[in-house]
């Protein structure tokens, strides 16, 4: 696993005896970013790190757990949790950031249960995707710690050897290559990776666009694409993962603003799309979804009314509030007002 991070994406032959690689660099003239390449090799690093736990976790029932609103964050300490943390898939225990002199993150807790489905809300700039990136082992954070499945992670997910967890990054931007085309996008990691031959692989891409609500689109370069076509696109190549592998690993997918800039119709399909391969869904094909939780960072109201259960409020480097996403627009709790209303006045100043 830790060796594939280090070869990055090299050499990959494509039926055509091409090599993908050598498409994409070849696309160096413009229809390739670096930053969706940097995108991809992240996520890509993100997904393939992890080593396999049983399956049935899978069919864990769990519920979220629930919060009471507080006014002050340190209050949380003082609420209990339940003391079976045996479903806990990723905890983050005071965890600190800072950029340069910039202190951005300043002891963060809160725990994603397996079963989950999480929203992280809370104003511009406050580190709601840092903290993605700290989940996902793309950042290290300064001081405190990250446990995956109750097994503290040392260092980023690149050093990890196993995780016991598939964790996936989806961008806001699709971040997919545009020099691929849908299939090669959607079947990239285990084009590379996995020992399936390119037609079972190929079966598997059709399946899993279709679970997405595609058909016919593997042909396609993504300029021939829907913004919301991408974003599926970018969901199914989240979702794939090798089947012939006799022990699967739960999945946590972790969504950073996927609504953002979808109209609002556009935003319901994805939110529903969300909904659909989480394990309590059911996807385009009627088959139970495969994420074991989920994690999304959004500032769109239908996204979190629609999309998640339970809230996490990130405050000045703190989760100031957590409840039940119902409960959000009733909380007491005066920044979470202010938020919920969008008001100008209030104790979060901008
Ligand atoms: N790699 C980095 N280097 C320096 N500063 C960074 C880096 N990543 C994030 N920051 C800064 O950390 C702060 C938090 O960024 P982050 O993207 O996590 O916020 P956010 O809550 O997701 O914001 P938004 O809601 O606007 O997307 C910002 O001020 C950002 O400029």
């Amino acid at each position: 696993m830790v060796s594939l991070l280090g070869s990055a994406l090299f050499p990959l032959t494509l039926s055509n005896g091409a090599s993908r690689s050598a498409r994409v660099a070849a696309s160096g003239g413009g229809r390739i970013s670096s930053s969706c390449f940097k995108h991809m090799k992240e996520q890509r690093k993100v997904v393939c790190a992890c080593m396999a736990p049983p399956r049935d976790l899978r069919r864990d029932e769990s519920s979220a757990t629930k919060f009471n609103d507080s006014f002050k964050s340190e209050s949380l300490s003082t609420v209990r949790e339940p003391e079976d943390d045996s479903n806990v898939l990723i905890e983050c225990r005071d965890v600190y950031k800072s950029f340069g002199e910039k202190q951005i993150l300043r002891g963060v807790s809160f725990k994603i249960r397996h079963g989950e489905a999480v929203g992280i809300i809370g104003p511009s700039g406050t580190g709601k995707s840092t903290v993605l990136k700290i989940i996902a082992g793309l950042l290290a954070p300064d001081k405190g710690e990250v446990y995956i499945r109750g097994r503290k992670r040392v260092g980023l997910i690149s050093d990890e050897e196993i995780s016991g967890l598939r964790i996936g990054l989806v961008f806001q931007s699709a971040a997919l290559f545009d020099s691929l085309t849908v299939r090669e996008n959607v079947g990239f990691l285990l084009y590379e990776n996995s020992n399936m031959p390119e037609h079972k692989i190929s079966k598997l891409v059709t399946e899993t666009l279709a679970a997405v609500g595609l058909k016919d689109v593997e042909d396609r370069l993504p300029s021939e694409l829907s913004g919301g076509m991408k974003k599926r696109v970018a969901l199914a190549r989240s979702i794939i993962f090798d089947t012939t592998q006799d022990a699967i690993e739960p999945e946590v997918l972790l969504y950073d603003e996927p609504t953002a800039g979808l109209d609002p119709i556009a935003s319901t399909v994805v939110e529903d799309l969300i909904r659909s391969v989480h394990m309590k869904g059911e996807d385009a094909v009627g088959q139970p979804g495969q994420i074991a939780s989920y994690v999304v960072v959004t500032h769109q109201h239908s996204t979190i009314s629609r999309a998640v259960d339970r809230l996490l409020f990130l405050y000045e480097g703190k989760v100031v509030w957590q409840g039940m996403t119902h409960e959000f627009t009733t909380s007491t709790n005066p920044i979470v007002q202010q938020f919920a209303s969008g008001s100008l006045d209030g104790p979060i100043r901008y």
